[in-house]
């Protein structure tokens, strides 16, 4: 799909194609279809970005919150949007064993109580080893500089997620 593409959506079809680049956020892609027409790629990416650097931290942390847990009981009951499907799989959260995945949930748990939204990371660039070093090096970060970082994770979900739709490299977004 090319931008002129993108430019000529109604707004019906632009958030049924884009209202899940921010998981659970369709609000997101329908503020977005107002500032069209975009450039390119990179453009459509970056307003998807400063309209989450634009909320207030209640928002930005409701953002974190419409995310499933990594290896969670959406992932077992197969209820997860399509794309989180996709990126848990290739992150290989699917074939976790029993106790790989318990620990996981006991780490998500406590992340949940420190932070107060779930542990969010762009899956697919990582294996189960790397998601579970990850959540417990961040369980020690300051709230503050925690939310910097999850919310970069949610970008470059987003970012990933429009690169497959554009089938763009996301590395030149
Ligand atoms: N919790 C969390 O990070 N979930 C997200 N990560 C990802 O790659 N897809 C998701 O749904």
């Amino acid at each position: 799909m090319d931008v002129e593409k993108v430019n000529a959506m109604d707004f019906g079809d632009f958030v049924a194609v884009f209202g899940n680049v921010i998981e659970r956020c369709p609000l997101i892609a329908a503020a977005v279809w107002s500032q069209r027409p975009f450039s390119d790629v990179d453009d459509l990416d970056k307003r998807f970005c400063a309209f989450i650097d634009a909320l207030p931290q209640s928002g930005q942390e409701g953002v974190l919150r419409c995310h499933p847990d990594l290896a969670g009981r959406e992932l077992q009951q197969g209820t997860l949007t399509a794309e989180s499907q996709r990126e848990q799989s290739a992150a290989g959260l699917q074939s976790l064993s029993a106790d790989e995945r318990r620990r996981l949930a006991q780490l998500n748990a406590q992340y949940r109580a420190r932070f107060g939204f779930p542990f969010v990371l762009a899956a697919r660039l990582r294996d189960p080893a790397a998601v579970a070093s990850e959540l417990e090096r961040r369980l020690h970060s300051p709230p503050a500089q925690e939310l910097r970082t999850a919310l970069g994770e949610v970008k470059t979900i987003g970012r990933l997620r429009l690169a497959d739709l554009l089938r763009a490299d996301p590395a030149r977004l």
